[in-house]
């Protein structure tokens, strides 16, 4: 590791999930950048999305510890394969969602709160989609409002679940400047990714096999 403790976001130590009974997690033990992107990187079912659940704080650990160095709750973009399809929303809807952790959710949208949907509508591409329907949308397109809901959060912790998988290059580009905008902005991203492009655009790299972390500093050397 480069960075000093004071440099980071999110400190894990021992850290051991179990899902269904299974130990999907085991000894892992790292430190997240503050203000940097990490990508956690491994092959199917290594473990990433339990990591990302761990820090989104919807797993809960069986053991270890993580100290988290930020206010407020994290923005967690799911994968879009866990969003059901028949979902009643509209576009529009799935990002106001994304004001809900600060806006009542009972009370009409404020004029900023509709301010900041339409600059995450327009930041993802996907302004003219408004209105349809999110299952009527293509998986790419669906995934830009996935993405878009997740920085209406306007969090300070960014966490995605492959938000580039099955997307054009076109789509991936989008959603790489959007991960640099807000990591120059000061939000820490932690991005599971099986894009190499992508885990090597990042400040610091972590690889799990099985569960176990068997790499974690620059990307390159972790991942090369
Ligand atoms: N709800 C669950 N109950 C039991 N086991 C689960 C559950 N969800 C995931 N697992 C198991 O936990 C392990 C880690 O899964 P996880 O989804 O974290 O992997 P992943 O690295 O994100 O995989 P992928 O690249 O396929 O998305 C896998 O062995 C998986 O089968």
């Amino acid at each position: 590791m480069t960075h000093s403790d004071d440099q980071d976001a999110i400190t894990i130590t021992g850290l051991a999930a179990h899902l269904g009974g299974r130990r999907v997690l085991d000894g892992i033990s790292t430190r997240l950048p503050l203000g940097g992107v990490t990508a956690i990187t491994g092959a199917n079912g290594s473990g990433k999305s339990t990591l990302l659940g761990v820090l989104a704080g919807v797993v809960a650990p069986s053991s270890g510890t993580i100290t988290r160095r930020w206010r407020g709750h994290p923005a967690y973009v799911v994968q879009r394969s866990a969003v059901a399809d028949l979902l009643p929303v509209t576009v529009w809807d799935t990002v106001a969602m994304g004001r809900w952790a600060t806006a009542n959710r009972w009370l009409p949208l404020s004029t900023k709160d509709k301010r900041i949907v339409r600059e995450c509508l327009e930041k993802l591409g996907i302004a003219a989609l408004a209105s349809r329907r999110l299952s009527a949308l293509s998986g790419g397109q669906r995934q830009r409002a996935l993405v878009a809901q997740g920085l209406a959060q306007e969090a300070s912790v960014l966490l995605l679940d492959e938000p580039t998988a099955g997307l054009d290059e076109a789509a991936k580009r989008d959603i790489a400047d959007v991960i640099d905008e807000a990591s120059a902005a000061g939000v820490t991203v932690v991005q599971a990714t099986h894009d190499l492009d992508d885990a090597l655009r990042a400040d610091h790299c972590l690889r799990l096999e099985a569960g176990r972390l068997t790499g974690d500093g620059v990307p390159r050397a972790v991942l090369v």
